[in-house]
């Protein structure tokens, strides 16, 4: 089969870049655009010679609908405003889609879903194989100790993190209260400030810490009468997501149009 050609969204970003390099590191895939924000100060530049690869004549544009047209899917780590705009294109061109965006309101959540009744979209707000393993563990643990233990979810993230709390962290509580039998919106405790009144029984509980350089710290702590138990993930570097991403784009690929995640991929 040939290479599956894809375009990277957000392609001066952090992620944007890191997945530039472990593109051309991977077998099988092919960087075949990139893409930025209008009046980015990078567009036009090769996107090589800003990954530290140099020049693969890939300039970044701020058009992706030609580019989409030519292309099997998009590598999306950006922010929710353009993500759903990149769902209805990668839906009209149908092509996969890859989504790691996070911070998604519900009303971008539908849009999304929307999308994929003709994208075939890859969505999760943790790409690494680590987290979604953790995320299963945790769905275990909850399941098996009970309402009797609270849960609090502890992140860790680089003081330029704009959303809280993180995806992964949201992913997690997820699983919690899937292995609870529980609703999370229900039950989820964001920032506590001042005079809180005790904690509320079956609650799941949210803290976000910011500072330096952190990759990405997840802590799940489920803590009972007179014993702890603590499920965590550190995230060392950003190839992991993007060798997660870059495996659900070669999946998606065989698949139906529809709405899938990384337990899907990795057949968690
Ligand atoms: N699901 C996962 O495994 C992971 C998710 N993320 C998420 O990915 C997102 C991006 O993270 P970073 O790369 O650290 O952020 P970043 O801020 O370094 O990169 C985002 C890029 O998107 C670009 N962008 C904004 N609007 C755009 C538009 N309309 N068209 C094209 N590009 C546009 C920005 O200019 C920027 O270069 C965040 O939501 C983050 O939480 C990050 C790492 C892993
Ligand atoms: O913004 C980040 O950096 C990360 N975002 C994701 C999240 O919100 O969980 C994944 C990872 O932790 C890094």
């Amino acid at each position: 089969m040939s290479d599956m050609r894809l375009v990277v969204v957000g392609a001066s970003g952090r992620m944007g870049l890191t997945l530039a390099r472990i593109i051309a590191a991977t077998e099988g895939v092919t960087l075949a655009g990139a893409v930025e924000r209008e009046g980015s100060p990078l567009l036009g530049r090769d996107v090589g010679e800003l990954a530290g690869l140099g020049p693969n004549g890939v300039k970044i544009s701020d058009d992706p609908l030609p580019l989409f047209a030519a292309a099997d899917g998009v590598v999306d780590f950006t922010v929710p405003g353009a993500t759903t705009v990149f769902a209805e294109l990668a839906a009209q061109a149908r092509i996969v889609h890859v989504i790691g965006t996070t911070g998604l309101s519900e009303a971008d959540e539908a849009a999304i879903a929307a999308a994929a009744r003709h994208a075939r979209i890859v969505k999760s707000g943790n790409m690494s194989l680590g987290v979604n393993l953790l995320a299963q563990l945790v769905k275990q643990a909850a399941r098996a100790l009970g309402p009797e233990f609270d849960i609090e979810i502890v992140e860790m993230h680089h003081n330029r993190k704009v959303d809280a709390p993180s995806g992964t962290a949201l992913l997690l509580g997820e699983a919690a209260a899937a292995g609870r039998g529980i609703n999370l919106s229900n039950h989820a405790e964001r920032g506590r400030d001042g005079l809180t009144g005790p904690r509320e029984p079956g609650a799941i509980g949210f803290a976000a810490l910011r500072g330096g350089t952190v990759v990405g710290d997840h802590s799940v702590i489920m803590a009972g009468p007179y014993e702890r138990i603590e499920l965590g993930h550190r995230a060392e570097d950003r190839s992991i997501f993007a060798r997660g991403a870059l495996k659900a784009a070669l999946w998606a690929r065989d698949q139906k149009p529809g709405l899938y995640s990384m337990v899907d991929v990795l057949g968690l």
